[in-house]
């Protein structure tokens, strides 16, 4: 008999933070289209809505702004902490002891949003902080009259960013914000049963994030657009990687069984940014050549493109270095954490699923 695995159709909680139909390909976030979101509003505003439940008047969106803006810096404890980690360790890594040592001071339970500012605040400076002196280049302190996504963009470069990039990673960071219960919403949905306090929590999401299955997976895709090298390749390099079973990364979703809503609009995104580019000429090129041939290999299956094949191709536009793209990822979905931590605090319960013993009894 098959092994039970992976939860397929379990439903863990209800939730009035978001809509994943993968029928319809469909992303409601509060009662919005996430699409809409994307493009017509900012970082800002959109965790507040995830968080709060409503978009934010003017007055909530400057108090909002205001308090993730004094919530950037390092404590000094944490500089030190990023600065005698080794050299070698990935930024996911970084990320996840990061966190964990916020535990305690503020980040007890039960979870606030005051937790969830300091989190979100202080994500992106982490990175930008150990970015920077990976690379041997000097740390850049965040710009109090940059708005979330523009101090981010600067405090990696150390320049102004352009407003065409700011808008783009703007969208991206939306639609990345939020998905139902995920493999990493779902680990710190766990976490927090315990009455565990919400940096262990977010703690252990990013641990599952870094995933090549789940936000691992832009990486992957850029070595596979890079392997490909040119559009005349694309077909012969996709099916002698079916043909040895391999997983297309940047393919395929448990939930949609359409096309994924984000993939859609940050192709979009993308275009408008990079129409020319013949780098995006050959990733639009590998869509729908993969999508062709994974209906050929894998009938029946539904697989389309993903969030995470359009992630890459913007990140890429907008010049982030590949080692980014998921700390980038997890920048965006510390939001939707927050908001599942804050909802499962509301109605809390252990979670503790059952399993079958199928080894054999004591002689
Ligand atoms: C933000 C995000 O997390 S988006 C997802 C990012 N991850 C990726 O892009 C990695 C590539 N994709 C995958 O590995 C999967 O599609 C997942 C992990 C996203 C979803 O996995 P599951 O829902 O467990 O799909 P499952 O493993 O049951 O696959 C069903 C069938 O489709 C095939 N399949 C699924 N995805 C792919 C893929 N990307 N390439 C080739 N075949 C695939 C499987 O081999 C399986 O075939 P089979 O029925 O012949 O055994
Ligand atoms: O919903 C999922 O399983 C994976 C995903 O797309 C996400 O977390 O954004």
């Amino acid at each position: 008999m098959a092994k039970v695995t992976g939860l397929d159709g379990i439903v863990a909680a209800d939730t009035d933070i978001s809509l994943v139909d993968g029928t319809q390909g469909h992303l409601v976030y509060r009662g919005f289209w996430a699409k809409d979101l994307a493009v017509q509003y900012e970082y800002e505003e959109v965790a507040y809505l995830l968080c709060n439940g409503v978009l934010p008047d003017q007055a909530q969106n400057q108090q909002f702004t205001k308090n993730l803006t004094e919530s950037r810096q390092l404590p000094e404890a944490l500089k030190r902490l990023l600065d005698i980690i080794p050299r070698e360790m990935p930024i996911m890594g970084v990320l996840q002891t990061a966190i964990a040592m916020l535990s305690g001071g503020i980040f007890i339970w039960p979870p606030t949003k005051e937790q969830a500012i300091r989190i979100t605040a202080i994500l992106p400076t982490i990175i930008a902080y150990r970015y920077r002196m990976q690379n041997g280049l000097s740390v850049i302190e965040p710009k109090p009259e940059l708005g979330h996504t523009a101090n981010f963009l600067y405090m990696l470069t150390g320049e102004l960013p352009k407003p065409a990039h700011v808008k783009a990673l703007g969208a991206y960071l939306i639609l990345g914000m939020e998905h139902g219960m995920n493999a990493s919403t779902f680990a710190s949905r766990v976490v927090l049963s315990t009455q565990s306090d919400m940096a262990s929590a977010i703690s252990a999401a990013i641990g599952a994030m870094k995933g090549p299955l789940h936000g691992g997976a832009p990486t992957e895709v850029i070595a596979m657009l890079d392997a490909i090298g040119s559009k005349e390749h694309a077909e012969p390099w996709i099916r002698e990687s079916l043909e040895r079973g391999d997983r297309l990364m940047g393919f395929g979703h448990r939930i949609y069984k359409t096309k994924d809503p984000r993939a859609e609009a940050l192709r979009e995104v993308t275009e408008a940014l990079s129409g020319n580019d013949p780098w995006f000429d050959l990733a639009v090129h590998v869509e729908k050549t993969a999508v062709r041939l994974l209906a050929e290999y894998k009938p029946g299956r539904h697989l389309y493109a993903n969030v995470e094949f359009f992630a890459a191709s913007i990140m890429r536009a907008i010049a982030l270095p590949t080692e980014l793209f998921t700390p980038t990822f997890t920048a965006a979905r510390v939001v939707g954490w927050s908001a599942h931590l804050l909802e499962q605090a509301e109605v809390n319960r252990i979670f503790r699923p059952q399993s079958v013993y199928t080894g054999p009894m004591p002689g």
